[in-house]
């Protein structure tokens, strides 16, 4: 998928996340989040077009990528426990990590 398009899915996964009272639609949300934020990792924003692979800035932008999905961990265990609360607690750090990579690479 191309990175709007993982955004897209990023952004209903989290409208998922923060609506549903079920842990098992919060977990499904939270595996296509994952794997959406796995492929943006194969795309490069457009703001970063022409860095190397191996720049600063794509190591930063990956960075950013893996600490989302290290907290889509966090949540998903929460879910898991069925500590619902808990997760969506967890899933506020969610939009917080969105906005400083936003600031940084959109
Ligand atoms: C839950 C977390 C996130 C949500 C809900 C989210 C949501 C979005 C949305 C809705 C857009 C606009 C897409 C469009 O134009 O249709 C966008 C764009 C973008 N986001 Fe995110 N985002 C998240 C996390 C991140 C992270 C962690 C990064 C980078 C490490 C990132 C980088 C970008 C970039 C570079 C764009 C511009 C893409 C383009 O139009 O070329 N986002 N995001």
């Amino acid at each position: 998928a191309d990175l709007e398009q993982d955004m897209d899915t990023l952004k209903d996964g989290l409208s998922v996340v923060k609506k549903t009272s079920d842990a098992q639609e919060m977990q499904t949300a939270l595996g296509k989040m994952r794997a959406a934020a796995e492929d943006a990792k194969k795309s490069t924003p457009e703001k970063l077009e022409g860095k190397a692979a191996d720049s600063a800035e794509i190591k930063d932008y990956h960075a950013g990528l893996n600490s989302l999905i290290a907290q889509i961990e966090v949540v998903d265990q929460l879910a898991k426990a069925n500590k619902l609360d808990a997760a969506k607690s967890e899933a506020k750090k969610l939009e917080d990590i969105r906005n400083t990579n936003h600031k940084k690479f959109r």
